[in-house]
């Protein structure tokens, strides 16, 4: 049975949005979001654009991650316990690498697509959206 992304009556806030930009070379450490007041509440994380490793660890950067593959219209809801782990995103797979681009390019084939297209072969978006207080 799927366990509910927080305490049942209670509502989610969004009251803030980060967007995080990947180039061919950036990566995000190993982190827990802590500035948040109410960590029952979950954190709900869209993914565009080139594909990524993304590490799911525990609650100390003792344990060993899991990796998993974030892809273009993936939404990860980091709730529950999850929001106590530490986690990253060790590197994107770009156009050189030869991943997911052909799924792009027929998603954004006409007109002023093809700027968006140029731009999202070497990038990936990484938009979460958070209660603060
Ligand atoms: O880029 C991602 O998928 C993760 C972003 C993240 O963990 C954060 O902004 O706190
Ligand atoms: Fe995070």
């Amino acid at each position: 049975m799927a366990i509910p992304a927080m305490p049942s009556g209670e509502e989610f806030k969004p009251e803030a949005a980060i967007v995080n930009y990947y180039g061919p070379s950036d990566m995000l450490g190993g982190h827990v979001d802590d500035m948040e007041a109410d960590w029952t509440k979950p954190i709900v994380s869209i993914s565009l654009g080139c594909k990524c490793i993304f590490l799911l660890g525990g609650k100390t950067r003792d344990e060993v991650p899991t990796a998993m593959f974030l892809r273009s219209g993936d939404i990860v809801l980091m709730a529950g316990e999850a929001r106590e782990r530490f986690h990253g995103v060790p590197r994107i797979f770009t156009e050189s690498d030869q991943q997911e681009i052909p799924a792009l390019i027929s998603q954004l084939s006409s007109g002023d697509d093809v700027f968006i297209l140029e731009y999202i072969k070497n990038s990936r978006i990484n938009i979460n959206i958070r209660q603060v207080y």
